[in-house]
C-alpha cells in the first residue's frame, strides 16, 4: 500500500520547513514502513511571476487526488493581484478541497515553560485544541468589495455569513473530539452583537441537547474568551470557533507554547464513501519574510504536522507519537531554535540542527 502525498512547500520559510518535514517523512519510510510516496506541488509568488497564477489547475488537481496534502506556508504574495490571489491561493485549495474543520492543538510542553509568555504555573500541563470553522465566514461571504463614494473616499464592504448546517457541521466534530479528550467543549462566538453569533450559539445548544449531553458545554463571549485564555488556559479542552476567530485565537495561544512555530494543524473536509477524508497539513504560521532565507526558523510546527496527518489520515498513530514524543526529547534534550527562550549561555539551533536532534531522537525511540 502506497500513500501518496502532495507536498506544496510555498514561500518563505514554508519551503525551509518543508525540507525538514520531508526528512521526517523519509525518515519514517526507511525505518518504519509508512510507504509515503511525496510528490512536489507548487503555489505561491515565484509561481506567479513564472506562470501568471499562484497555484495551476494541476496543482489543485494532485491536491483533490492526493491521500493527503502537506504545505508550507504562502506569504509576500500580498503583490499578487487580489482576485487572482483569491481565486488562486492558499483558501482557494481549502475551498477547492472542501476543508472545513482546522484542528489546531496548543500544548504547553514541560522543557519550553521558560519560553511561554505566561507565567509556568499558569502554562504548566495546558492541552487544548482549538477547531477552528475554516470554509466559510467572512473569509468567503459575498459581497465584499471596495467603492469609492462620491465624496471620494472609499469604502470597504465584507461579510459574515454562516448557515445552520455549516455550524452544526463543525459543532459535531467538536463533540465527537471532545469524546475522545477530556468531554468539554467551549464554543466562541460573539453573540451578543452579531447574528451569526447569534445563530452559532443557537444551532451549538441544539445539537448538544439532542445528541451530545454527555460532554459538557461552554458559550464564552470571543472578547472574554481572548482574556481566559491568558488568565487560565488550562480550564479549556476543546474551543470550537468560527474562521476569524479561530485564527486570531490560535495565533494567540501559541504563546502558551512558546512560540507560533511550534502550532501544527489539520484541516479536514467530509469522509466520501470509502471513509476517506480530504485532508491538509500545514503549520499555523506563515512564511515569515522577517527570517526567511536565515535558516532559524522552528521546524517543530511543520513537523508536529506530518505526526497529525500519521495519525488522522493513514491511522498509524503508533508512529505519530514516536515523532511527538521525539520533538520532546529534543527539547527536553536542551534544542532550541532562536524563537524560543534561550537561556543566557546556551547557543540556539538552526532550522537543520533541531531536525537533527529530532532525528537523534527517533533513532534512540525507536528502538
Ligand atoms: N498558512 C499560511 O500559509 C499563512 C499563515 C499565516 C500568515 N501567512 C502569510 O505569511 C506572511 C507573513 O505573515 P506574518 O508575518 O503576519 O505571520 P507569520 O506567521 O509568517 O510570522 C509572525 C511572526 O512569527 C515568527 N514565526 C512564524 N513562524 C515561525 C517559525 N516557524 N520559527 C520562528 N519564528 C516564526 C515570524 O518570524 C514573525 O515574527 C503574510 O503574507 C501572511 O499572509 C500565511
Ligand atoms: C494566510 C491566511 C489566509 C491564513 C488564514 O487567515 O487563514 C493564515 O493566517 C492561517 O492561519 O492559516
Ligand atoms: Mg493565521
Amino acid at each position: 500500500m502506497t500513500r501518496n502525498v502532495l507536498i506544496i512547500p510555498g514561500d518563505g520559510i514554508g519551503i525551509e520547513v518543508m525540507a525538514e518535514a520531508r526528512r521526517i517523512v523519509e525518515w519514517l519510510n526507511a525505518h518504519r514502513g509508512t510507504a509515503i510516496t511525496l510528490t512536489e506541488g507548487e503555489m505561491g509568488t515565484e509561481v506567479w511571476r513564472r506562470t501568471g497564477v499562484p497555484m495551476s489547475d494541476e496543482t489543485i488537481e494532485a491536491a483533490k487526488s492526493a491521500d493527503a496534502v502537506l504545505f508550507g506556508a504562502v506569504g509576500g504574495d500580498e503583490i499578487i493581484p487580489r482576485p487572482i490571489r483569491r481565486a488562486r491561493g492558499l483558501l482557494a485549495l481549502r475551498r477547492a478541497m472542501g476543508l472545513y474543520a482546522n484542528l489546531r492543538p496548543v500544548k504547553a510542553y514541560e522543557a519550553l515553560l521558560d519560553a511561554t509568555s505566561l507565567k509556568e504555573r499558569v502554562a504548566r500541563g495546558v492541552d487544548l485544541v482549538v477547531l477552528r470553522e475554516l470554509s466559510s465566514g467572512v473569509y468567503f461571504g459575498e459581497p465584499r468589495f471596495t467603492e469609492t463614494l462620491p465624496s471620494g473616499k472609499r469604502r470597504a464592504v465584507d461579510t459574515q455569513v454562516y448557515t445552520e448546517e455549516e455550524i452544526e457541521r463543525i459543532a459535531r466534530d467538536a463533540f465527537l473530539l471532545a469524546r475522545t479528550r477530556r468531554g468539554q467543549v467551549a464554543s466562541v462566538e460573539k453573540s451578543n452583537v452579531m447574528e451569526t453569533g447569534r445563530l452559532w450559539r443557537d444551532v451549538v445548544t441544539a445539537l448538544h441537547a439532542a445528541e451530545f449531553q454527555d460532554v459538557a458545554l461552554r458559550h464564552v463571549l470571543s472578547d472574554n474568551f481572548a482574556m481566559q485564555i491568558i488568565r487560565d488556559p488550562r480550564q479549556f479542552d476543546v474551543v470550537v470557533t468560527d474562521n476569524l476567530f479561530g485564527d486570531l485565537l490560535s495565533d494567540a495561544s501559541a504563546m502558551i507554547a512558546g512560540s507560533l512555530g511550534m502550532l501544527p494543524s489539520a484541516s479536514l473536509g467530509t469522509a466520501d464513501a470509502s471513509g476517506r477524508r480530504p485532508a491538509l497539513y500545514e503549520p499555523v504560521h506563515g512564511s515569515a519574510p522577517d527570517i526567511a532565507g536565515k535558516g532559524i526558523a522552528n521546524p517543530i510546527a511543520a513537523i508536529l504536522s506530518v505526526a497529525m496527518m500519521l495519525r488522522h489520515s493513514f491511522g498509524l498513530t503508533a508512529d505519530a507519537e514516536l515523532v511527538e514524543k521525539a520533538v520532546e526529547a529534543a527539547l527536553d534534550g536542551g534544542a532550541r531554535t532562536a524563537d524560543l527562550y534561550v537561556q543566557g549561555g546556551i547557543q540556539p539551533v538552526t532550522t537543520a540542527g533541531m531536525t537533527k536532534a529530532i532525528m537523534e531522537k527517533l533513532e534512540a525511540l525507536a528502538v
